[in-house]
């Protein structure tokens, strides 16, 4: 019985304003129980079919029927196919920072439907994901982060992966390209099934190494340039390709004689002769470096004159400045209560402050970065981010202390709205930069879009998240620190009555605190984000 029926495929990519032609409208079938190879030359559009195969990319023409699910030209299957058909991808498609168990738990996430499955998943899939990584060799290994796995490792992950999936269509991109034969025989014997399954279940593997796949498949297929060379009996499909390579590598070295020889008969006389200077591109680039320094030059002069820039004002009031400072000495520590307490507040407002604007602005991002959301929520997420940056903190504070009065309270409402422009920007900066791998292999599983961000995105950005909410918290202190000339609680009240009362001794103990409070965090924070980086 046919499980897979590919019938006139084609795929074309775009590159460079091009046609890349991958696939040239291939047809063939496969029934349940078979082992197919697919072989062929780099190039020869392996991969391509396994992303239309497993529904990643849609056919560009003509039909796939996997599984009784059936994808052609802009139509991509239902998320249920997951159910009945999955991949294993060249590059694996684990989640670096999710553990071995949990990049197999992955493979139930199709069968996960309650809210609670995005914290924990059901003790009997643990169980069973458990059972398969210790089948694979794995038992040591099930709560190592897989980015800290071997690459022979990682492969048994994802190969564990599709066997917790257990769809009837396994497809492989070089399942076993890093295992020995030891584990290339058991995970081929396993994914086959064995006793009844195997008759239902249809493996299609993408495969290199042709000594494995005499060994392991029951039909190879061979690709080349996009089309079918041969279907059939995998000795006979093994043996065309090796004569394929070998023809192709005589063709490669007459190529590169000739080459050589060309280049040998086209070679100056004399080689050691330096080649003459181009004067004229010289002069071009040199003159254009001078023009670019006079006219950054008399930006600068334009930029002081315009507003009063004088050095002479600097020094010719070293008096003034030598008085200043010589009243902040010694600082008044009679304040010392005083400065403490409203210091120990301008701390606590920018901790709720920045706790608050993380809580806000995560959702803001995910609604704002390219990989993965819908443009209209990126175009009005970005502005709202836009416009929370925009106005400074003090600007916000003066609004707030408007709206609901004096004190700490506006000043935390100031540190959340301005910092959540910010954090948002710096968050979904952080999503885009992200591996799509695993949200691919995410989505040959059946995640749902939620699933997909908490177990694809939200492990790969929480280091990068952490890292600048803590950065920002530095900074919110500072921001804080000022909040009060405006009436929205810490420090700033105090520095600003003091120096505005010419008690500048009791203005330098507050600095001095502050000073003290921001370097004992500022240390705090970079052991912390070098320990999130590492
Ligand atoms: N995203 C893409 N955009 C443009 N062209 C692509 C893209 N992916 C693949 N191609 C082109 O399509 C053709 C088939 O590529 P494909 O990756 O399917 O080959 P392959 O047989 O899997 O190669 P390999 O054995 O090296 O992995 C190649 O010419 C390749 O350059």
């Amino acid at each position: 019985m046919s499980v897979v029926r590919v019938e006139h495929l084609q795929l074309n990519y775009e590159r460079d304003a091009q046609r890349v032609e991958a696939l040239r409208g291939i047809s063939f079938d496969v029934n349940a129980g078979e082992r197919v190879a697919i072989i062929g030359r780099s190039g020869g559009g392996k991969s391509s079919l396994m992303r239309v195969l497993s529904g990643l990319l849609s056919p560009s023409a003509g039909t796939v029927e996997a599984a009784g699910f059936r994808m052609e030209a802009g139509r991509l299957p239902p998320r249920a196919m997951y159910e009945q058909v999955g991949l294993v991808f060249q590059n694996y498609g684990l989640v670096p920072q999710l553990s071995a168990l949990q990049n197999v738990l992955c493979g139930r996430l199709l069968h996960q439907r309650s809210a609670s499955s995005l914290l924990h998943f059901p003790g009997e899939d643990r169980d069973q994901a458990r059972a398969l990584l210790e089948e694979l060799g794995l038992g040591e290994r099930l709560h190592t982060r897989s980015s800290r796995l071997s690459g022979g490792e990682q492969q048994r992950v994802a190969i564990a992966r599709l066997l917790h999936q257990n769809p009837r269509v396994m497809l492989l991109d070089e399942p076993i390209a890093s295992l020995d034969v030891h584990w290339a025989r058991m995970a081929i014997e396993r994914l086959a099934g064995g006793g009844p399954q195997s008759a239902e279940r249809a493996l299609i593997m993408v495969m290199h190494d042709l000594n494995m796949a005499r060994q392991f498949a029951t039909r190879v297929i061979v690709l080349h340039h996009g089309e079918i060379l041969f279907d059939g009996d995998p000795d006979q499909g093994c043996r065309l390709l090796e004569e394929l390579e070998s023809r192709d590598a005589t063709d490669g070295e007459v190529e590169i004689a000739v080459n050589e020889a060309a280049a040998d008969a086209t070679a100056p006389s004399d080689a050691s002769a330096p080649a003459p200077l181009p004067i004229d591109g010289l002069w071009g680039k040199t003159s254009f470096y001078v023009v670019l320094m006079l006219l950054i030059a008399g930006l600068y002069i334009w930029s002081a004159m315009g507003v009063d820039f004088s050095v002479a004002r600097i020094f010719g009031n070293a008096d003034h400045a030598a008085n200043f400072l010589s009243r902040m000495l010694p600082p008044d520590f009679s304040v010392s209560a005083n400065v403490g307490k409203s210091l120990l507040e301008t701390v606590q407002m920018a901790l709720i402050g920045t706790t608050l604007a993380a809580i806000v602005s995560l959702p803001i991002a995910t609604l704002a970065a390219r990989n993965i959301s819908a443009r209209p929520f990126q175009v009005v997420a970005r502005l709202i981010l836009n416009l929370l940056r925009t106005i400074p903190s003090i600007i916000w504070g003066l609004f707030f202390v408007a709206i609901v009065g004096l004190g700490p309270f506006p000043g935390i409402l100031a540190l959340t709205f301005y910092a959540a422009g910010y954090l948002g920007k710096f968050y979904y900066e952080g999503i885009e930069s992200i591996d799509p791998r695993p949200l691919q292999a995410l989505r040959t599983v059946g995640a749902t879009p939620l699933q997909r961000f908490r177990f694809g995105v939200f492990p790969q950005v929480l280091p990068l998240m952490l890292g600048y909410t803590l950065y920002m918290l530095e900074y919110n202190v500072r921001a804080a620190s000022i909040l009060g000339v405006v009436g929205a609680g810490g420090i700033g009240f105090y520095l600003y009555t003091y120096i505005n009362n010419f008690q500048y001794d009791r203005a330098a103990t507050a600095l001095l605190f502050l000073l003290a409070v921001v370097t004992v965090l500022d240390a705090a924070s970079s052991r912390l984000r070098a320990r999130l980086a590492g």
